[in-house]
């Protein structure tokens, strides 16, 4: 009796105390689309999240009510445009995902996305800014190479701008670029880390096959590989056929990223992504945000890493991205200057 007694006083202590170190709201905006409904239910699955505020100018509470369903502990709130919603979906907040706004169809580019999501981005980060302008966040939205200075330029005009709590999401560069090379090489994906950085879109996306287990690959190999890993948003565009772009990988991509995000929070060493982020390595150029492996910490971004050392081809590639990219953030910059 008295054994049994003591088990579960043990079983609710350990039970509080893990509650408490992994107490942690998780706010997605734009929670009803084609990334946002996975990326809903893969941080419902994940336990370190404690409390999932989903909103969407469109169908927040039913995706939020099907994901309340499942049977792990945190809880789930649907919230609309209505009166207070998205200030209460995002009050108390440790993380913001940003997927809302419009994908790509065929023939377009990220920037044709430009005109419809930056003012989504701005009008959404506003908000952030005031109701929980302490909270990480994640950008999805696309063009991202925009959309991030965007936020950070609404964050500064507010005096709320903290450079180490605000991410692009790039992981899917990376996650791609693991897969691709996985399948050239016949290896286990899982085995294979290509560092890719620069910026999430065509060019300036960077994938540095030197750094890779597979240095040696060169030539039309070599060249078909950097293609397929720089364009392959374009693939996924094409087989969708006008029904949109990337959602379910991305929708990984994104868990992924929060998941070592929250790792990092609740104390955990070491936990490296790349991320588009206000970084020093290219400040001299006039270019504030560059995606490089970047390690987390509690606080966000720990330590930036520099690119390191990459071969002649790969400068080539560099420097085709440091150009274009600068063009991308100062149009960002220029938009929430104009229409603040
Ligand atoms: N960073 C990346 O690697 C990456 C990968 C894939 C897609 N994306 C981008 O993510 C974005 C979303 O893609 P998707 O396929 O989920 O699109 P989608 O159209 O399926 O979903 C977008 C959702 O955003 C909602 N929304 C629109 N305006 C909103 C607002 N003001 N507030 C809240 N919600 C709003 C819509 O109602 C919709 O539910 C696109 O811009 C796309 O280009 C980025
Ligand atoms: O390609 C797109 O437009 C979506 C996303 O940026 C991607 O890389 O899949």
């Amino acid at each position: 009796m008295f054994a049994a007694r003591r088990t579960v006083n043990l079983f609710q202590k350990r039970a509080f105390s893990a509650s408490a170190i992994n107490a942690s709201k998780v706010a997605v905006l734009g929670a009803a689309g084609g990334i946002g409904q996975p990326l809903s239910l893969l941080l419902k699955l994940n336990p370190r999240v404690s409390e999932l505020a989903l909103y969407d100018i469109r169908g927040g509470p039913g995706v939020a009510a099907d994901l309340s369903h499942i049977n792990t502990n945190s809880t789930v709130t649907g919230y609309t445009p209505d009166a207070s919603g998205l200030h209460d979906c995002l009050s108390g907040a440790e993380i913001i995902l940003i997927p809302a706004g419009v994908p790509r169809k065929p023939g377009m580019t990220r920037d044709d996305l430009f005109n419809t999501n930056a003012s989504i981005v701005r009008d959404l980060a506003k908000a952030a800014a005031e109701a929980a302008p302490k909270a990480h966040v994640l950008v999805i939205a696309n063009p991202v190479n925009s959309t991030v200075p965007i936020v950070a330029e609404v964050y500064k005009a507010r005096n709320v701008y903290d450079p180490k709590r605000l991410f692009g999401v790039t992981t899917l560069d990376v996650v791609r670029a693991s897969r691709f090379i996985s399948q050239v090489q016949k290896t286990n994906p899982s085995g294979e880390a290509v560092p890719v950085v620069g910026g999430h879109s065509g060019v300036t996306i960077v994938p540095l096959l030197s750094q890779s287990n597979h240095s040696s690959i060169a030539g039309e190999a070599r060249d078909a590989l950097v293609n397929r890993i720089q364009f392959g948003g374009d693939e996924v565009v094409k087989a969708k056929d006008g029904a949109g772009s990337a959602t379910l990988s991305m929708a990984m991509a994104g868990a992924r990223f929060a998941e070592s995000l929250l790792r990092a929070a609740q104390g955990e060493k070491g936990v490296i992504e790349p991320t588009f982020v206000d970084s020093p390595l290219y400040k001299d150029q006039g270019i504030d945000f560059f995606a490089s492996r970047v390690e987390l910490g509690p606080n966000g971004v720990e330590q930036i890493h520099p690119v390191g050392e990459i071969s002649e081809y790969e400068q080539g590639l560099l420097d085709a991205c440091l150009a274009d990219l600068k063009k991308n953030i100062q149009k960002g910059v220029d938009f929430v200057k104009a229409n603040p």
